[in-house]
């Protein structure tokens, strides 16, 4: 594997040391030929190649259902000279903008394609940041299109699909605020040399991005083509969002969810019925401003938002979403972490669907939950590790009730872990040894629902040489 960074601020390297780098670009490359990726993504180019042929018939005609907006409008395209095909992905989130640049080589005609190289780098603020300023946020998209530019080689532009998906940042944004920068990013996309098919950029509804996640990780864990089919969900909790994704065990599940929880689709002559929500409003910086009982109001100039989950004589100013927020702790008040937790506690009471099953299920959870667990030493960045929920609980009460060793550099380390240890134990309503797999990649690949979009995106595309 070759790892370069450029530009570090708030990066892989820095991140365990310097916890509230808002504002940052990160840049690596990763090289990678695991032989069990060359199998996956041999099925799934195998899969391309022969819908091409077959172009009447859908490989995945469930799918219809859930992916239907999701994908570019199915066509057939001669993307890549024998030796290579690319596929570039926009995950536009709400607390940054990612570009995921795959490459796929075919090194005989009569060879299945392998998965080659990742390319990733990433901006901060995310674009709903620039609500205001929409042909700002879309230079943001022009900027990382240069590094795709570097990464695909110039006679292969034409034919290589780009696809931008932005997640809850823009869903929370007034809709004609959201459809402006996406009409600005489209023309940043149309102005480039890549090939960009129709629906190229758009809002991703939550439960696609619940299933995309879980859909990477089982093919990268190898459970997707594996015999005993012993898949894991995901927990992903992002900025303004948070998803829980698995395939259930129990028919109670199935039968006791709520309908629009439980989802079919079919992929590798399996039909899965997975349970997976995407709750809006409760990822972890959209969680800080509930505690602070900032989401209503709105940030007033004077008026300073105060929770016991900081340290008493913190006053700082917090942005988020491209708006600033006054915030401090509590002097002369409450601190520490029974009230704190009392606080957050009120952000996820009675507000999310509880499934007894995942008490005994294995669960991957990244995003927030890794970085936070990162950030406290509870694992280790580069390597991750198994944790149980209660480990969360038991590095809250350290940190809040010794907030005053935990002040300018993260302010808000004790309301975050307070918050995940609410939202996984009264929110999902795991027990407090729940054991989870907190995972940032797997055999170098990243753990987000980028490489299933990108999947799905070639699948759509039906790639072909
Ligand atoms: N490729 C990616 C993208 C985001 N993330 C993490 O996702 C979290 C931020 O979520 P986000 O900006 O995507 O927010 P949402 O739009 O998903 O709510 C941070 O913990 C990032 O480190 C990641 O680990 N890898
Ligand atoms: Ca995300």
């Amino acid at each position: 594997m070759v790892t370069t960074y450029k530009s570090l601020n708030s990066s892989a390297a820095t991140k365990g040391k310097k916890l509230s780098a808002e504002t940052a670009t990160l840049s690596y490359k990763m090289d990678y030929e695991p032989s069990f990726l060359r199998t996956l993504f041999s099925l799934i180019l195998v899969s391309s190649l022969l819908d091409c042929v077959l172009s009447e018939v859908d490989a995945f005609p469930d799918t219809k259902t859930w992916f239907e907006n999701l994908l570019p409008s199915t066509m057939c395209i001669q993307n890549a000279s024998i030796e290579s095909v690319y596929g570039i992905m926009f995950d536009a989130g709400s607390t940054g903008t990612r570009i995921h640049i795959y490459s796929f080589t075919q090194k005989y005609p009569d060879q299945l394609p392998e998965l080659r190289k990742e390319i990733f780098e990433s901006v901060k603020p995310g674009l709903s940041a620039y609500a205001d300023i929409p042909e700002q946020g879309a230079e943001t998209i022009r900027g990382l299109l240069e590094v795709a530019k570097d990464a695909v080689p110039s006679s292969h532009w034409k034919k290589t699909p780009v696809v931008l998906k932005a997640t809850a940042g823009l869903r929370l944004l007034p809709e004609k605020k959201a459809q402006a920068l996406l009409s600005e990013v489209k023309n940043v996309l149309e102005e480039s040399p890549f090939l960009v098919p129709d629906n190229s950029v758009s809002i991703m509804n939550g439960t696609y991005e619940g299933i995309l996640a879980w859909i990477t990780v089982n093919f990268l864990t190898g459970q997707l083509y594996s015999q005993s089919k012993q898949t894991v969900g995901i927990l992903d909790l992002g900025g303004a969002s948070t998803q829980i994704t698995f395939l259930p065990q129990s028919e109670e599940t199935l039968e006791q969810s709520p309908l629009d929880f439980i989802t079919s689709f079919k992929m590798f002559h399996t039909t899965y019925k997975l349970y997976t929500h995407s709750y809006l409003g409760l990822g972890l910086k959209a969680a800080r401003l509930a505690t602070l009982g900032a989401v209503e109001t709105g940030a007033v100039d004077k008026q300073i938002f105060r929770s016991s989950c900081l340290p008493k004589n913190l006053e700082a100013v917090w942005e988020f979403g491209g708006v600033s927020y006054r915030y401090g702790g509590i002097e002369n008040g409450e601190s520490g972490f029974k009230s704190c937790y009392a606080e957050v506690l009120r952000i996820v009471a009675g507000k999310l669907h509880q499934v007894d099953e995942i008490k005994g299920s294995t669960f991957y959870a990244f995003s927030y939950y890794y970085d936070r667990a990162a950030d406290t030493n509870l694992i280790d960045y580069g390597k991750g590790g198994i944790l149980e929920v209660r480990d969360f609980e038991r590095k809250a009460i350290e940190v809040c009730d010794h907030m005053e060793g935990f002040t300018s550099s993260s302010p808000f380390l004790c309301m975050d872990l307070s918050y995940i240890t609410a939202l996984l134990k009264e929110g999902f309503g795991f027990k407090i040894n729940t054991p989870l797999q907190l995972t940032k990649k797997v055999n170098n690949v990243e753990t987000s629902w980028s490489l299933g979009a990108t999947f799905l995106m070639l699948q759509s595309l039906r790639i072909s040489n």
